[in-house]
């Protein structure tokens, strides 16, 4: 057939829509500030399914249609990180958190260090990369080295935005979680239909971002936060705070509770009141994130081949662990 000719205004209004329900979807799915009506969006998404269902070849990649799945993969090639995806050391206790900041404090020979604490949020982690601003790859950490493509999972996760608010080219890096809420209606769904139940929000996020049926994933709700800009220093960048600023600026879903911290006993205090106000979350976290603040004192710092030196998990109790030893107390 030949090359028929799209009129022009098609190519307009199918540019128009996708940039407006993406809008709405960072309003929605981001900032939980939704300013128009679900059934204004489902009327603009409708539309545009319908110019792309007359119009397949306006079809691309990063279309806001592309979220609600109905591929069915093969399987997930193997993508090699840009830089290593390194896992975090533990600390579980006030006085190992207080010998990392010796450390650190020993080898930047400094007397006082900043710090940002992050909720660690209990999901799973996740590489994404953009090109002028446009979703291109998403992928697992797999073994740190290289990972699995999941972009097509990825892009149901509609607080993860498929444009930027800025056309830059980035790498970023942050979790995929699954709400508490979603995770007990999918383990209820399970229970009827036969199937074991997850065992906790992190293996089901987990378990649905391996599915090959994009449509399953789609159906579940997933959601993020981002924490990490790969090579900040190519965005004049110089702090973590900075780059969570900076991630919250391009249109990504931040955690709210960080905090920057004067030094470490700001870390604790931060630790203590977390602990105790977890429980009012709609998702899971297993501790703190404590990072050095400064780029430059990250550099001289550096990483082992495993984890940072500069970023340390700081995990609140187990719950079972402490319940196991108040029981002892009792009995004795
Ligand atoms: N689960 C989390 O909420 C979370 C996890 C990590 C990491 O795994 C992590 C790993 C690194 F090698 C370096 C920084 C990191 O920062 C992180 N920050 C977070 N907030």
């Amino acid at each position: 057939m030949s090359e028929r000719k799209i009129p022009k205004e098609v190519i307009e209004e199918v540019e128009r829509l996708r940039e407006e329900i993406e809008y709405h979807n960072y309003r929605y799915y981001v900032l939980n500030d939704p300013v128009i009506t679900d059934e204004e969006y489902d009327k603009l998404m409708r539309r545009l399914i319908e110019l792309e269902r007359m119009y397949p070849e306006l079809v691309t990649p990063d279309s806001p249609t592309q979220r609600v799945g109905g591929k069915v993969l093969e399987g997930f090639k193997t993508v090699k990180h840009s830089v290593p995806m390194l896992s975090l050391d533990n600390t579980y206790n006030e006085e190992e958190i207080l010998e990392f900041d010796r450390r650190v404090k020993k080898t930047l020979q400094e007397a006082e260090v900043e710090y940002v604490a992050e909720l660690k949020i209990d999901g799973v982690s996740i590489a994404l990369r953009y090109e002028n601003g446009k979703f291109v790859l998403g992928a697992t950490r797999g073994d740190g080295i290289e990972g699995e493509d999941v972009s097509e999972n990825v892009k149901t996760v509609r607080s993860i935005p498929l444009r930027l608010r800025k056309p830059v080219t980035v790498e970023v890096r942050g979790e995929i979680y699954m709400p508490v809420d979603e995770f007990k209606r999918l383990n209820d769904e399970r229970e009827e239909e036969g199937l074991p139940p997850f065992a906790n929000p992190r293996n089901a996020a987990a378990g649905t971002l391996r599915q090959l049926n994009t449509a399953l994933v789609a159906a579940r709700r997933l959601d993020s936060f981002i924490y990490y800009v790969v090579h900040p220093e190519n965005y004049g960048l110089k702090t973590q705070w900075e780059a969570l600023q900076f991630l919250k600026e391009l249109g990504f879903k931040v955690n709210p509770h960080s905090k920057l911290c004067k030094n470490i006993q700001e870390v604790i205090d931060y630790w203590r009141e977390w602990e105790e106000r977890k429980k009012e979350l709609d998702y899971w976290v297993d501790g703190v994130v404590v990072k050095v603040n400064r780029f430059d004192f990250q550099r001289i710092l550096g990483e082992t081949s495993k984890a940072p030196r500069w970023a340390i998990a700081f995990k609140f109790p187990a719950e079972q662990a402490r319940t196991r030893v108040l029981d002892v107390t009792i009995q004795v």
